[in-house]
């Protein structure tokens, strides 16, 4: 399978742009990593990949058709800020069960223990609640993740046993999935391909 934004154009409002008629292109079964400055445009980006946002121009298709308009996206995107990402008003037993239901071996894989589920999202610390955004995002119609700096906040060693995790599930499903960072080494260590914002954008 394959997901492409071809063309894509955006700006915010009547800003600069940030990119323009620019191509990307992910298999399943690849893991790319996408590497910028700070505020070049990687999460914006990001979003029209997992069609949260629309391009000015251009368009986002999987093999060959647009993202589907409701239900489930095949797309998902896992965000920097777990804390921003989920419903404060809603116990996580609610969000983690938003798009589906995950079975206790994938809780297990990424450590999420059953009593966090009856808490509220500001009871859990960044690191326990971006594992449960993870596991909801990793529906059984997941076809491509969106990992926007997932780890950025979390210390090195809870860093290396989500991905480590994460990517034993994404071979496993044969998913693709866009690492979004600007952590070179991170990048070097997990990617079998890098994308360079400067040479996407020129
Ligand atoms: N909703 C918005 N309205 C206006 N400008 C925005 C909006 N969201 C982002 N921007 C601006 O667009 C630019 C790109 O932001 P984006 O978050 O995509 O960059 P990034 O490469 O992911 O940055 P970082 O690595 O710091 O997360 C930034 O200058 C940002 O201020």
């Amino acid at each position: 399978m394959l997901l492409e934004g071809k063309d894509l154009s955006f700006r915010y409002h009547h800003g600069p742009w940030l990119f323009r008629e620019i191509d990307v292109a992910i298999r399943t079964g690849e893991v790319v990593g996408l590497l910028g400055q700070n505020g070049c445009g990687k999460t914006t980006l990001g979003r029209i990949l997992a069609g949260y946002d629309n391009p000015i121009k251009g368009k986002v298709l999987m093999n060959g058709l647009p993202l589907p308009g409701h239900g489930y996206c095949p797309v998902q995107m896992i965000f920097q800020h777990p804390e921003r990402a989920v419903n404060p008003r809603w116990r996580l037993s609610k969000t983690i069960t938003e798009g589906w239901v995950p079975d206790n071996d994938l809780l297990e894989k990424f450590n999420v223990r059953k009593e966090w589920l009856d808490r509220w999202p500001n009871e859990l610390s960044g690191g326990e609640l971006q594992r449960i955004c993870i596991v909801r995002a990793l529906g059984p119609q997941t076809r491509f993740l969106i990992a926007d700096e997932i780890t950025a906040m979390l210390d090195a060693i809870t860093q290396a046993r989500i991905f480590h995790s994460l990517l034993q599930i994404v071979r496993e499903r044969n998913l693709g999935m866009l690492v979004i960072s600007h952590d070179r080494h991170l990048i070097k260590r997990i990617c079998d391909r890098i994308i360079f914002w400067e040479n996407l954008v020129h």
